[in-house]
């Protein structure tokens, strides 16, 4: 059952690039159990806010509180292991190793058993079982052994939902998680998305400019405009809001 405690909360978030405010003054509370999408136009602010939240970006003023821990001064690394997960595309792979000892590797150190994949292995068969079920759950188990870039493009973004639910994260980001995928690699990665926050009571982030999945998937909807919060509510009163259809989501909802 969802919590009224805050997995994540940023208060008065503000990034400047010169003069340019990209984030600004965001002050916003996710809670477990609950799919939040962040909408907007380009150039609004959202993988930005996404950075500062990550710690990718430093924020100008403004805090990031994980389960009710500021951790605005902490490196990514570090907020990491405080808790929060984002999904980044390729970046986390190890591409000279296989699919399988990729996840074996996110599984080793979420349980702090260090970075030596034989060592680890001869002795710790729980944490064999459990990269087993994570690439069987992402639907990957028949590509254990190909290696990240001899899968196709949708079977590369599952193995990095692979990697982050091997993480146990309190908070998973995606950014635009179907981006560059084709039409029939997409249900795939929305139903792991979907998945993860049923199972798990995750908190869940998704920056994402398809309105149909946007609509399907989220129980929340916050809209960033020129940096700033212009409207935060229950999904299907944002999108039928029409101010927001208007003058923030513009051709992307009134085409569906
Ligand atoms: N490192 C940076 N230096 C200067 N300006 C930046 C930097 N990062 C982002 N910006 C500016 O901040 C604003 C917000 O950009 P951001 O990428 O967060 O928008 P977005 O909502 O994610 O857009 P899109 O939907 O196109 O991805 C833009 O005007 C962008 O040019």
């Amino acid at each position: 059952m969802a919590t009224t405690t805050p997995a994540l909360e940023t208060r008065g978030l503000t990034i400047r690039f010169g003069g340019h405010v990209a984030v600004n003054d965001v002050s916003c509370r996710f809670t477990p159990g609950t799919l939040t999408a962040i909408v907007g136009p380009n150039g609004a602010g959202k993988t930005t806010y996404f950075n500062l939240i990550s710690g990718q970006l430093r924020a100008s003023s403004g805090q990031v509180i994980v389960e009710g821990e500021d951790i605005t001064g902490l490196a990514p690394s570090a907020r990491t292991r405080r808790g929060l997960g984002r999904a980044f595309q390729l970046t986390n792979l190890f591409p000279q190793l296989t699919a399988l000892e990729n996840v074996r590797l996110a599984v080793q150190s979420r349980a702090d058993a260090g970075w030596s994949l034989s060592r680890v292995w001869n002795t710790r068969r729980d944490l064999i079982e459990k990269a087993e079920s994570v690439l069987e759950r992402v639907r990957l188990a028949d590509k254990r052994h190909v290696a990240p870039k001899a899968l196709s493009h949708g079977d590369q973004r599952k193995l990095e939902v692979a990697l982050l639910i091997a993480m146990e994260p309190k908070v998973f980001m995606f950014d635009e998680p179907t981006a560059g995928m084709s039409v029939d690699e997409v249900p795939t990665v929305l139903e792991l998305i979907h998945d993860i926050k049923q199972r798990s009571d995750a908190t869940v982030l998704l920056v994402e400019h398809k309105m149909d999945v946007v609509r399907s998937l989220s129980d929340r909807i916050i809209v960033l405009h020129n940096g700033t919060l212009v409207a935060d509510g229950e999904s299907a009163a944002v999108i039928a809001s029409p101010v927001v259809q208007e003058a923030y989501l513009g051709v992307e909802v009134t085409r569906d």
